[in-house]
């Protein structure tokens, strides 16, 4: 019996941590947050975090390239999500980001965050708290959730794509709207910035690649629960 077959045996009202990671454009978000809904499980998406913190920096006037002070302010930031696969919101300071944060001058400017160590071991520590509060029962996703921030999840998979199918999906979720050197700059050069800091392009030892190059959204979502059913039977 695989997970299409009976979804309804995924360990129900128990722990159950799942964390992905994979790089930009490879699914992270919209899988996780589906498989989250099929679970019965939270959703924790930790690059709106980093995003959150780099929009209070540029607000705040914050130069993004002095770590001292990035760091300072990460510690600072007043930011709440959501962890419902249903809701998507994020605060900071009690003002509504959800849409703010996914600007391209935030996408732009959120490595700056992402490759301050500082930065990242205060956002680790709430992301870990934040796994604990939703009674371990949860899909993370980003970058390092498998290697850093829950290491010991007793699901790990690195979701990865094709560099065509990763641009060719972010063109449409935008509509059209963006070139293929911005779109180049949004998802690859995004990625070669993100990696000095953490590794999301092989698979530890221990974590599960699934590859969505060649599957459809539904068909990943499937091949994604084949691995938690696996991983916990
Ligand atoms: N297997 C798939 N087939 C087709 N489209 C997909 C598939 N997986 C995801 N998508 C679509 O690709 C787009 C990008 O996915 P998503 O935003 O979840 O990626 P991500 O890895 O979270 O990216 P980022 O890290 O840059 O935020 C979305 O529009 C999503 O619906
Ligand atoms: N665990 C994480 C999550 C995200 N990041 C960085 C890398 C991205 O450039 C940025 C935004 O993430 P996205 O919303 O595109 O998934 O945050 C990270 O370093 N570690």
């Amino acid at each position: 019996m695989n997970a299409q077959q009976n979804p309804a045996q995924f360990r129900l009202g128990k722990p159950l941590v799942v964390a992905i990671d994979g790089p930009s454009g490879s699914g992270k978000s919209s899988i996780s947050r589906e498989v989250a809904r099929r679970l019965r499980a939270n959703y924790l998406d930790t690059g709106a975090m980093y995003r959150a913190v780099t929009i209070a920096c540029m607000r705040a006037g914050i130069d993004l390239t002095d770590a001292v002070a990035v760091e300072a302010a990460t510690r600072n930031a007043d930011i709440e999500l959501s962890t419902s696969p249903d809701a998507e919101w994020v605060l900071v300071g009690g003002e509504d980001v959800t849409q703010a944060i996914r600007e391209p001058e935030v996408s732009s400017n959120v490595s700056a965050v992402a490759t301050t160590l500082g930065a990242r071991a205060e956002l680790v520590r709430r992301q870990q708290q934040l796994i604990k509060d939703s009674g371990l029962r949860i899909v993370a996703e980003g970058r390092d959730i498998t290697t850093v921030v829950a290491p010991t999840a007793e699901v790990r998979i690195l979701l990865t794509a094709s560099e065509e199918a990763r641009l060719r999906r972010r063109g449409v979720q935008l509509g059209g709207s963006q070139s293929a050197a911005a779109l180049r700059e949004q998802v690859l050069t995004r990625d070669v910035k993100d990696s000095t800091v953490v590794n999301f392009q092989q698979a530890a030892d221990g974590v599960v690649t699934v590859d969505s190059s060649d599957l459809d959204f539904e068909e990943t979502v499937q091949a994604v629960l084949d691995v938690v059913f696996a991983s916990t039977h």
